[in-house]
């Protein structure tokens, strides 16, 4: 029934404010209220449609991306949004394309990396817009391995230029977003090589189409690498390669805030550590672990609505079935996933705080902690994905077999979430960067530099390695610290397992790639200390909101527990908990799911997510999901006529095994 909210009940049993929990989940007042307004001014405007761009042909669905990505910018021009607005209206209209790129990458990779005079030059081209970048980095042979990149930038002294040229195949650049077909400008990385020496990996600012007429440079192949995973989906972005044949810029668009090369090719490396040439990297890495959020938050959304408006089984004498939401395996599935998105939003914050903290140490040329910020930004990166993306799919099954419909929002969702456990580097290469940098933590523990951040618990070897929990009862399992100790240790125990192990091997390198899984299984273990502590730190401080404080108790405790059931293995074999301790832990989940079970609803609805941005008939505010399952069946263009075409050509022959032209 059209206007009655079918989750009524749902939401009166809530027992918490959810106005209150929107703000913890924003984060602030006034990022809710940016984020509201934003939401449902995309929602109402008919440009930002986007439930027909399933049937749209690949051209059809670039050029809906361009109308209204340019649509975005007008809107944000004539309105004059700020930035953090723009950012909204970029998030909420939905669709991958070229604006996520020049914002995303190449105007911070100018920002990080050129001189205040390239940057003076350059930004306020990009920043209105006159000029559109892109990241062009990944080439077809080398794309984790960014040592190995074979694209070459020769300097020539004699007319003080450049020359950018693609030597082989594999050095085409191949994946960067908005090169394909929009993109006229592009921050390509290439070998420096001045005097015949080799310099490695810098970054250089190069035009690619005319502004006239958008036609290729001479010296420039470039076009779209093709169709991605599903429908929709990913297609929206132009996906390029770029081949340079001898293509000569002017030495003063190689980016030089980081090294210089004179007028006379002599390179200059300043102190700064070579890695800020990866700095761009960090700041993207950093913004992904806050979508995760978001992304596993939609899937859940939907799973937990739909979960609540649909029933089978249970019903006596003719009664009412049961809501699967009410099941135990559905519980064990889907509020573990609900915890996960707001643990990643809490840790995304932390994350961002701490981002922005390194960012004006290294504005200060102090660069103490940027070790710590790599590691960081690059295992949440990679743990958050892995686990959304995970997520996204379970929430796919929940939904049983109406998840499976494009309708339910799901499989675009997942299509077009789960290249991010790839992009902005591979999931298990960066769990191998922060295994490098525990096993260095672990090395230099008792040579008296103590360990600081996030690996300070590792300054408490001593006691972490030999205590034992001392969980007794259920209820224990909800004492901040023995949860966190009984993480700590897991940890470090790993950890130093793999140190221990490593040290066995004469050539630290090739040990380090005997042990790569168990090295993986260490960082990941350390990522989630880190998601766990920064819960806790969460729910230890203030909270404001009738009620609110408890739920996100309940959450927190449910995405601790339930880490250490999944992960069950790692803390027996490390005698972090007993078995006994850990059936302590599986009684404690079931009591908080009994707990969490009547605020589900509420607590997604905190997401405040408008129908549009879900784009699920599963998912919707009201709870009508039947009605409206059929109208989007009708509106399928299979159903525009009754007798489907073909049906001469083909069913009728059949059905009459009339084929007048077989032959045997
Ligand atoms: C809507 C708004 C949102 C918009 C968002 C944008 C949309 C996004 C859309 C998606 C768009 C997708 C766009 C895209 O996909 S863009 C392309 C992304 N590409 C990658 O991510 C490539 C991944 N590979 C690498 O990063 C490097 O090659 C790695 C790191 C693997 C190795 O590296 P390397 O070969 O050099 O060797 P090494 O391991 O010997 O390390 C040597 C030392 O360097 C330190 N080190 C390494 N890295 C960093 C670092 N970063 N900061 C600080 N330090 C760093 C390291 O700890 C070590 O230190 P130490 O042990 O010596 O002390
Ligand atoms: C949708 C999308 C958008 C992208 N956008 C951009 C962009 O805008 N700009 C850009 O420059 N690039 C972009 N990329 C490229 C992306 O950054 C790379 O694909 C990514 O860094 C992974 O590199 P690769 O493809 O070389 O993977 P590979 O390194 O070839 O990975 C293949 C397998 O090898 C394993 N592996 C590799 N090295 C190691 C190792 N040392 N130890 C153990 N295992 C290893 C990996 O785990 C993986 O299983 C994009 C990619 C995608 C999918």
């Amino acid at each position: 029934m059209e206007g009655v909210d079918h989750l009524a009940d749902e939401r009166n049993k809530a027992e918490f404010n959810v106005d209150d929990m929107k703000i913890i989940w924003a984060g602030s007042r006034h990022a809710f209220d940016v984020s509201n307004r934003i939401s449902r001014f995309v929602a109402t405007d008919p440009v930002f449609e986007k439930s027909n761009r399933a049937l749209m042909t690949r051209k059809e669905l670039f050029k809906n991306t361009l109308k209204k990505s340019v649509y975005a910018w007008k809107i944000i021009k004539e309105l004059r949004l700020s930035d953090e607005e723009g950012i909204k209206l970029r998030i909420f209209m939905d669709q991958p394309g070229f604006l996520d790129l020049h914002w995303g990458m190449f105007v911070p990779a100018i920002k990080g990396q050129g001189t205040e005079e390239q940057q003076q030059k350059w930004l306020s081209l990009a920043n209105k817009m006159q000029i559109i970048g892109c990241y062009a980095q990944t080439e077809l042979g080398h794309g984790s391995n960014v040592q190995g990149l074979e694209t070459t930038a020769t300097f020539d002294p004699k007319t003080d230029q450049f020359i950018m040229h693609s030597p082989t195949q594999t050095s085409s650049k191949w994946w960067p977003g908005g090169l394909g077909k929009v993109s006229t400008h592009a921050v390509v990385y290439a070998r420096l090589i001045t005097n015949g020496k080799d310099h490695g990996v810098h970054g250089f600012i190069v035009q690619l189409r005319s502004l006239d007429d958008h036609s290729p440079l001479p010296g420039i192949t470039i076009g779209d690498i093709g169709m991605k995973f599903g429908n929709g989906a990913y297609n929206s972005m132009d996906n390029g390669f770029l081949m340079f044949n001898q293509f000569r810029i002017p030495r003063d668009q190689m980016l030089m805030r980081l090294s210089k090369v004179t007028r006379e090719g002599k390179y200059i490396a300043s102190d700064v550590p070579r890695q800020l040439v990866y700095g761009t990297m960090v700041s993207v890495r950093q913004t992904i672990v806050s979508k995760a959020s978001d992304a596993l938050a939609r899937a859940v959304c939907i799973a937990t609505r739909y979960s609540a408006v649909r029933r089978q089984f249970g019903s006596e004498n003719g009664g009412i079935e049961t809501q699967v939401i009410d099941y135990k395996t559905q519980q064990n599935r889907l509020f573990p996933l609900l915890a996960s998105a707001y643990a990643f939003r809490f840790v995304g914050e932390w994350l961002k705080w701490l981002y922005t903290d390194v960012t004006q140490r290294l504005e200060a040329s102090d660069f103490v902690t940027l070790p710590e910020a790599h590691a960081c930004t690059a295992g949440l990166k990679s743990m958050t994905t892995s686990a959304t993306s995970d997520g996204i799919e379970e929430c796919r099954k929940l939904c049983g077999g109406h998840g499976y419909l494009w309708c339910s929002g799901l499989p675009e969702l997942f299509a077009v979430y789960v290249p991010a456990c790839t992009y902005e580097g591979d999931n298990v290469v960066l769990q191998l960067q922060v295994a490098r940098f525990l096993m260095k933590t672990v090395s230099q523990l008792g040579s008296g530099k103590a360990p600081a951040g996030t690996t300070a618990y590792m300054g408490r070897a001593q006691h972490l390695l030999q205590c034992r929990s001392g969980v007794q009862k259920a209820e224990d399992w909800l004492n901040p610290s023995m949860v966190l100790e009984a993480f700590e240790s897991r940890a470090l125990r790993m950890a130093i397992t793999c140190a221990k192990n490593l040290s066995k091997f004469e050539n630290q390198e090739q040990g380090f790639s005997e042990l790569l899984a168990d090295l993986v299984e260490a960082a990941i273990a350390h990522c989630q200390l880190i998601v766990v502590s920064k819960f806790i730190a969460k729910i230890e401080g203030e909270i404001e909101g009738k009620g609110v404080k408890k739920q996100l108790k309940n959450l927190c405790y449910i995405y601790a527990l339930h880490l250490l059931h999944k992960h069950l293995g790692d803390f027996l074999s490390t005698n972090s908990v007993t078995p006994e301790q850990a059936s302590l832990a599986s009684h404690q989940l079931r009591s908080l799911y009994s707990q969490v079970r009547p605020n589900a609803v509420a607590l997604v609805d905190a997401f405040d997510y408008t129908d549009h941005y879900l784009g699920s008939v599963l998912g919707r505010y009201d709870g009508n999901v039947y009605p409206k399952l059929f109208e989007e069946a009708l509106k399928d263009p299979l159903n525009d006529s009754v007798v489907p075409d073909g049906y001469h050509e083909y069913i009728r022959p059949l059905i009459k095994q009339n084929f007048p032209s077989a032959k045997l």
